[in-house]
């Protein structure tokens, strides 16, 4: 995160007022991401709170995608901003990790769960769901507290320890649902683009799935292998890492 510690007071040099500029960039920086976590952590408190209630009330979950899906989209679309937060450098971690994370989610909510109506009472849809909840919980609530500088050491830990077994179990859930997804894809030929068209292009979606499907296998470990050294890092001291603001 960038900082809001810079030394300098605004005098008259150009010197003390880029200071002064950096300053009020890293407290206008950390204003904005105290009130974008704030937000994200109660839009996915809402949605755990819609699941429970949905469930204690009906005793199923089928019909619980359709109830929570507009809360859904917002919250996890609006993690967009996370990507925008790494690369204008108000976040220090990569935009390229970020991105495969964020664009994943997207694809998951509106290129699959969203789009193909078949699939929406799928257990895995539950699954993924569920796991997705209580990671943004815990994620957004770890930013929001240490931003505060009030972090209390079971949130850390819940951040650190959480995803060991939530990555794996919310990757099965996501990649069941494409699976599940496939033949109503097949059937449909929903996105696909077939021959002879004006563009002289063709574009099959089942193959395009299949492909994204087989992109976790070198994607997915990685991801885990970034959380795993963040893991070191922040719990056990393992790395000292120059930060440059
Ligand atoms: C178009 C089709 C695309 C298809 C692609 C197919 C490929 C798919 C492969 C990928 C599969 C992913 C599946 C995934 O969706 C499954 C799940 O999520 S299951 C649930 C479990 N998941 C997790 O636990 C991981 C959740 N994700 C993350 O944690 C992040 O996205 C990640 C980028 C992975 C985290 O990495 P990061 O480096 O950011 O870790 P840190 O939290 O330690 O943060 C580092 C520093 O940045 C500061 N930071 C980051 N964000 C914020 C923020 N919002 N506000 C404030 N500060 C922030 C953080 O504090 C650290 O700063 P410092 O070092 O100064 O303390």
């Amino acid at each position: 995160m960038a900082s809001s510690e810079e030394d300098g007071a605004g005098g008259g040099s150009l010197e003390e007022k880029e200071k002064g500029r950096k300053r009020r960039l890293g407290a206008l920086a950390t204003a904005w991401l105290i009130g974008y976590n704030i937000a994200m952590t109660a839009g996915w408190l809402v949605l755990a709170i819609a699941m429970a209630r949905f469930y204690m009330q009906k005793g199923t979950y089928k019909g619980l995608y359709k109830t929570i899906q507009k809360t859904l989209k917002f919250f996890q679309t609006f993690a967009v901003l996370e990507v925008v937060h790494c690369a204008v450098g108000i976040v220090r971690t990569s935009v390229l990790v970020t991105g495969v994370q964020v664009s994943s989610r997207i694809f998951m909510v509106w290129f699959i769960t969203h789009s193909i109506k078949q699939i929406q009472n799928e257990e895995s849809v539950i699954l993924y769901l569920v796991v997705w909840t209580v990671t943004e919980i815990t994620r957004y609530s770890f930013y929001t507290f240490n931003l505060l500088n009030h972090l209390p050491y079971f949130i850390k830990w819940a951040r650190y320890n959480f995803f060991i077994i939530l990555y794996p179990v919310g990757v099965a859930g996501e990649l069941l649902t494409i699976y599940a997804a496939l033949p109503y894809v097949k059937k449909t030929g929903i996105f696909s683009l077939r021959l002879p068209n004006k563009y002289n292009v063709s574009f099959d979606y089942y193959y395009f799935l299949i492909i994204v499907m087989a992109s976790y296998i070198p994607l997915f470990p990685q991801l885990y292998f970034h959380m795993l050294w963040q893991r070191r890092k922040v719990l056990h001291g393992e790395v000292t890492v120059e930060k440059d603001d």
